[in-house]
Order: C-alpha cells, then structure tokens, then sequence
C-alpha cells in the first residue's frame, strides 16, 4: 500500500514537479511578501493597496494566502473615502463660490434646504447689555417675534460675543443667563473677548455664520448701531445678482500710525508712503454675500488680521474677483453737503444723543439726555455774532420741530460731555466738516476764512506753550498745552489740576456743574491736593489745608533729570510754603513743589517734592484727589432711544430708563484681594474679595500697599484711565453715591454717575521726614480709548525720563 501509494505518488510528483516548485516558491514569495507587506504597513496606503494587488495576481489566492489584505484594504479604503469626501466638499465650496469654470458646475446641488436671505451678526462684548436691550427695544424682535422674522423674510439676527479669558466666570455665566432667557446669541466658543483679539471675531463669525446657516447673505453690524431691518432686507435683495458682492460703505482712508491715535494701525508701515488703506466697507454696518463668507471659512487659516475688523475684512479680498459695492445707505454719516436728510438711510447711530440744558435748569447747565434721531435733526449751525458763537441745533421733539441755540459756554459743555455723531457745522457760506470722538467734536475746517474758537477749534498742532491766564475770580491759572493739542488747566489755588483734555479736545478730568469757584474752598472736581492730612485722620481740618492755599509758580524750576525729554513736554513749577496762619495749627516748616506735566503722549504727571526746612521732623499724609469722568457709574435718567415713523408727521419714541441704555460698566483693576479701610465703617479693615472693584452703591475706602499701577476701565466711554504711582502705596476709592450726592452743596444730585475719584496716596503710614529730609511722590495719569488701551498688570517701573525728575531728586536726603 505503501510502495504503491509511494508509486502513485511518484507518478504524479514525476508530473507536478514543476508546479511543486513554483508552489513551494510561491509560498515562500507569499510569506516572504508578507513579512513585507506587514513590515511596510507605515507606507502610503496606495501602495500599500497595490502591493497587495500584485501579490494577488502573482499567487492567485489573494485573500486566503495573505491575512492582512482585509486590513490593508479597509485602512486604504477609508483613507480614499477620506480624501475624496473633503475634495467633494471644497470642489461643492469652491463651486458655490464661484471659483470653478462653469462648465463644471453640476446642474443642481441636491440641496432641497431652503436658502434664508441673511445671517446677521450683531458684534456685542461682555458690559454691553444695556446696548443690547436697547437694540431689543429699539429695533431687533424678541422671543417669537425673532424666529418670525427668519420664517418670514429669511432674516436670522443674533447677537455674537466670545468668551472670558477666563473661561467659565462670572462673565461667561451671565451671558449665558442672558441668552437662556433671550436665546438670541452666537456664542463662539473659539473667541477670547479682549480688545487685541477683536478683529478675529468677525472672521469667527462668518465661519460659524456659514457653517450653521445656508444664506444669501452674512452682515457685520456693531452693537451701537441702529438698523431698519426691512430696509436692509430690501436693499440685499438688490444685489442678489452679484455672487461675489462685498457691500458697505466703501472707504479707504488713513493709516494712523502713531500708538495714541484712535485708529492706530500697528502694521501701519505696510501701507506704503501714502499710508493709506485698500478699500474696505466701514465696520458700523456690512454684508458679504455666500460666496465670499465660504472663501473665509476655507481659508480660514491663512487670513490674517489687522488691528480694525473692517479693515481685516477688506484685506480678505484683496485680488479675488469681488464686486465691491459701495452702498451709501449703511454709510454711518451720510450726510451731504448743505443737506442732512436721512431719508432712505438704513440705521442711525444711537449715541446720536445730544447733551441739552434741561429747560428747568438752564441757568444752572444741568443736563439731561434727548436722543434725537438724526433724520429728524433738520439743521446744526455754528453762528458767529461779535466776539459770541452759538451752536443752533434744530431737531424733533415730540412731534414738532424745535430749534434751540447755545452760546459757547453750552456750547463747550456739549463738547464735553456729550454724544455726538458726525455733523456738518455751516458758517456762512464755509462748512466745517465735524468728526465724533466719542464725547468729543474735533473740527476740520474745509475752507479758509473760519474763525478759530479756542479750545473748541484750536489748531492741534501748536507749538507746545505754558500760559497763565486768569479765571473768572482772577484767580492765575496755568494752561498747558502740548503740541498735539492735549492740554491741562492748574489753578494757583490749592495748585488744583481742574482740567486734563486729551490732543482731541475731550476732557478726563470731572468737574461738577455747581463747582463754586470762589476760593477758599476747594473746586469739586479736577484734582484738589490732601497734605498734610487725610481726610479727618489728624486734628487739622478734612483733607489738609494745602488744597485752600494759595500756591506761587517757580519762575526758575530746577532741570529736568533727562534734559533730552525736556523738548516734548511742558510742565509748571508751583510752590507752597506755609504762612504764620498755617505754623499756628501745624507747626512744621516745609517747602511743597509740585510739577505738573504734559508729556508728548497727553499723560498727566504730577511730581511732588516735600521738604522738612523746619527744625524737627514731622509726619504727614498725602493723597491726589484724582476725580475722573467717567460715562456713567450707574444709570437712571430718562431718554428716547429710538423711534419709529407711524405715518407722515406722526413718529413714536421708545423712552427707556438709562441704565438700559448705554453700558455703565466702570470697574477698577489692581485693588485685587488688598485690604483696605473702609471709612463707612469707622475705618476698619477689610480684605478685597472680587475680581475687580464694581460700583453699586457708596465707596469711600483706603486700599492699602497697592501695586504701582492701578487701571479704571469705562466700557461705555471706551476708556482706560491708568494711574501710575511712586511713592504712594495707597488708593483711595471714592464715590457718594446718591444719598450723600444730595447732601453736598457744591455738587449736583446725579452727578455721582459722572465720576469716580481714584487716588494715589500715602495715609495708612504717614511719612516721616526729619530735618532737611525730602521726600519724592509721583502719579502719572493716562487716559487711552479702545485701541490704545494701556495694558495694567507687570507694568515696567516709570521710564524716569517721561517727564523728568528734578536734576537734584534725591528721596529724603539731606540739604
Ligand atoms: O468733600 P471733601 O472734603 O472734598 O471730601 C470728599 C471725600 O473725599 C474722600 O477722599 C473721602 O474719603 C470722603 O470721606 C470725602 O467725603
């Protein structure tokens, strides 16, 4: 059985030998193949995929002889399936887009969806909902309203905001409280809200925009503006045709390169000699049309940013095949020559306020806030009449027209303390083009022949100057001016700063509307000088006596300490030495000089130096009663914040509470977890808990060892005062709140909204000087608008040469 088996076999082996062979060597290939298959798993899946291709045909068993097929199989599969589904997706982009040929282009997307006209945007941040309540009220739907509007007209209106740096806070928590009751946010998680991140968000905001709804349309709108939703539906409607539209109020404009402007571009030398920008839509209000949102989001990653939003937007299309249209009606002022009518335009500004006396009061200046929307603004005029200018405004009030007129002194109330838009201001037959700064009207003029009214119209670039001039009690002040324009104002009594204004005219400084001028008591406001007490710690009378006094101006002040710095700058001298009045209730001898200084930026420097000439040594106290104004600490007043035409002459206003108005947010940054003296409690002391110092109610504390830099920042006003210190590891915090507002003669019952006192000071340790000692403190007060907003924390010590220390500054030395 065996031998023939052995036999059979043979014969058959004699036959199949070849094939043996080849068998045994495709086995062996087959392994071998394997071993390197497996071992080349990391290549390419292609490859991968034809190696086992070829190794199929060659051992004709494919699947059975080699195990890992499958898996090669599926790995390269999935990785195709991959590629192609995100070529499909940016091919179906690029299609809808517009940027591949027609020819191309499949008839039919298979999308049923049905395509809403617009995502709107309203670009808001955290300390805004009053503007967002305003906007509520005033012109965007609620609740069923809201999902009306995009069942309807295909309009989709939300409110865009990012979230806090630290992600999850309070700030976060509120918003989303807010939105779970409005439910009218896009919250874009990927967005930090901080001034330098801004100008990504409206690029995270076409994305998401795209990404969430399918529309003809995505629009930017800022969270200050007001829109009339049908006209802008209306007008979007118009350009349908175009499928790469870019529509806003085309500008190109200035680059500002130098870091205090307002605008200032940080990569302003990019911009060429002409420093001028490419033409980009205006950030109040624009739209960009489907294809163009998408060419975003594709791009995402390669679009960059610059420091403004609009201008980063009209960056993004530089070279591609976008129709720019210039669309006069989302110009923010669109006001022509010799005619301010509205009619057609499609949103007004909402600080559109104008600061009117309120007719009870109009001997005393008090203010109260009329909204008055610019199309029922017929006319401001600038009257000249002798030596008098008056301001003409005629506007709506109600139903009818009313023409009211301020002379200069209202007139430069307005300028201070109000809310303007852009206006033209006529003068005969020259037109002086105006330009808003927040709460401030710079003029430009445009013809020749215009009187200049200091301040209002002062040129801005004036050589610095020093002058004295005298107040209306004859009382010598001190002016300074540098020569950008910025100024500050130093009474000779109580060497009192009353006023600090910016090179754009807009004071920072608060001064209250019953101030009583006539010495000996001090002005309400400015910054009155506490020496050598504080307050009632010490049996001398409340804050010092310094600040009743009458100072002198050092004709000769010693040098400055770097002489290079002297040119930018002008500064005054003044000195106080006590009278035979004075040594009777403090018997010390001391010589006070205080330098008061406006660097070439716009900062207020107040150097004081302190000098024991007497023949013992004394201790004192010492704090710069800084008032600053601020928009509103907290809010009550009455205003009409919108309206709406009911029929012809017939006109409804929307009048809301104030507080609901404008963003009131004023917060102090730098007290953080210090301990302060609380003097609405018998001075006793307390650790300071929260984050940053918000104000609800009365504040009179004295926070102890701060750091050297402590910032107020104004979220309406859109300003961060930053106060910076040597020599005064105190701050005090003060506001009277509304009970003791109506309690103090020389200020007015609501005025507490419009200031905020943040001292540098020395009071919890008095300072000693000994015979001949002399002792250095200095305060440097900045005030910057959003974009040149100071950065608080880890501030480098003062750059010495800022405005310079004497050349003989020497802290507590001998003489
Ligand atoms: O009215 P005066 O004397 O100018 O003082 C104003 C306030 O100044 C603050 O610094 C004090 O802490 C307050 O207690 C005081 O009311």
């Amino acid at each position: 059985m065996h031998t023939r088996g052995g036999s059979s076999t043979r014969g058959q082996s004699g036959l199949g030998f070849g094939s043996r062979v080849s068998s045994l060597f495709l086995a062996m290939f087959a392994t071998m193949a394997t071993i390197y298959v497996a071992g080349r798993l990391w290549q390419d899946a292609e490859t991968r995929l034809r190696l086992v291709e070829e190794l199929d045909k060659i051992t004709g068993q494919g699947k059975s002889a080699v195990s890992v097929d499958d898996t090669l199989k599926i790995i390269a599969c999935r990785e195709q399936q991959k590629k192609l589904s995100a070529v499909e997706t940016e091919l179906a982009a690029a299609r809808q887009a517009g940027f591949v040929s027609k020819k191309l282009v499949e008839k039919g997307d298979g999308h049923s969806k049905k395509r809403i006209l617009a995502v709107i945007g309203i670009i808001t941040t955290f300390g805004r909902k009053k503007n967002r309540d305003a906007i509520r009220k005033a012109w965007m739907p609620t609740g069923a309203a809201l999902k009306k509007l995009e069942d309807e007209k295909g309009i989709v209106l939300q409110f865009v905001i990012g979230r806090s740096p630290n992600h999850g806070d309070s700030l976060d928590r509120e918003i989303d409280n807010e939105n779970r009751q409005t439910n009218d946010f896009i919250v874009l998680d990927g967005q930090v809200e901080a001034i330098e991140e801004q100008p990504k968000k409206s690029k995270l905001f076409f994305i998401h925009a795209v990404e969430t709804w399918d529309a003809e349309f995505y629009a930017k709108v800022n969270d200050d503006v007001y829109v009339n939703i049908d006209a802008l539906g209306a007008t979007l409607s118009t350009h349908l045709d175009k499928p790469r539209a870019y529509i806003g109020c085309m500008k190109s404009g200035e680059v500002f390169s130098e870091p205090t402007q307002k605008w200032y571009e940080p990569d302003w030398w990019k911009f060429g000699d002409g420093k001028s920008y490419f033409r980009h839509a205006s950030g109040e209000i624009y739209a960009i049309s489907r294809a163009l949102a998408q060419f975003i989001s594709i791009n995402r990653s390669i679009l960059r940013s610059y420091a403004h939003d609009d201008v980063s937007t009209g960056s993004w299309f530089i070279g591609l095949d976008v129709k720019h249209v210039d669309e006069s009606k989302f110009c923010c002022s669109s006001w022509s020559t010799g005619s301010i009518s509205r009619k057609g335009s499609l949103f007004t500004h909402p600080l559109s306020v104008f600061l009117v006396p309120d007719d009870r009061h109009m001997n005393s200046h008090a203010m109260h806030l009329v909204r008055v929307d610019p199309d029922c603004i017929k006319i401001v005029k600038l009257l000249v009449e002798e030596d008098e200018c008056y301001i003409q405004l005629c506007f709506v009030k109600g139903n009818s027209i009313t023409v009211q007129t301020f002379s200069l002194r209202e007139y430069e109330i307005l300028l201070t303390g109000g809310w303007f838009d852009f206006i033209e201001v006529e003068l005969g037959q020259d037109l002086l083009t105006c330009t808003r700064f927040y709460s401030h009207i710079a003029f430009q003029r445009v013809h020749d022949g215009v009187r200049i009214f200091p301040p209002v119209l002062s040129d801005l670039r004036a050589a610095a100057a020093v002058e004295v001039a005298k107040d209306r009690n004859g009382v010598d002040q001190v002016v300074l001016r540098n020569r950008r324009g910025a100024s500050a104002r130093v009474s000779l009594h109580g060497g009192q700063v009353l006023s600090w204004r910016t090179d754009q005219g807009e004071e920072l400084l608060f001064t209250s509307s019953k101030a009583i001028f006539k010495p000996p008591n001090p002005v309400r406001g400015g910054i009155p000088i506490c020496f050598p007490q504080f307050g009632n710690r010490g049996s001398l009378e409340q804050h010092g006596f310094a600040r009743k006094k009458f100072w002198v101006i050092d004709q000769n002040p010693p040098p400055f300490f770097h002489h290079n710095d002297f040119n930018d700058k002008v500064s005054t001298d003044l000195l106080l030495k006590p009278s035979e009045e004075d040594l009777k209730i403090w018997p010390h001898s001391f010589e006070f000089r205080l330098r008061v200084c406006l660097t070439a930026e716009g900062n207020l420097t107040m150097i004081s130096r302190i000098r024991n000439i007497s023949c013992k040594p004394f201790n004192f106290s010492i704090a710069f009663h800084t008032y600053l104004s601020i928009s509103d600490i907290s809010s009550s007043l009455t205003a009409i914040v919108g309206f709406r035409f009911l029929g012809l002459l017939k006109i409804q206003f929307y009048r809301q509470e104030l507080s609901e108005l404008a963003s009131s947010e004023v917060r102090v940054e730098g007290l953080e977890t210090l301990d302060y003296l609380d003097n609405l409690c018998q001075k006793e002391r307390f650790t300071e808990q929260g984050n940053a110092l918000t104000f609800e109610s009365e504040v009179d504390r004295v926070y102890l060892s701060s750091s050297d830099v402590v910032a107020v920042f104004d979220h309406e006003r859109k300003m961060t005062f930053t106060v910076r210190k040597e020599g005064l590891p105190d701050v005090v915090v003060w506001n009277p709140w509304e009970k003791k507002s109506k309690s103090m003669v020389d200020f007015g019952d609501e005025e507490y909204k419009q200031m905020l006192c943040v001292d540098g000071a020395a009071i919890e340790k008095p300072i000693t000087l000994k015979t001949g000692e002399e002792w250095t403190g200095r305060l440097e007060l900045s005030g910057k608008t959003l974009g040149g907003e100071a950065t608080l924390i880890s501030e480098p010590g003062f750059d010495p040469g800022t405005c310079g220390l004497w050349a003989h500054h020497a802290s507590a030395a001998p003489l």
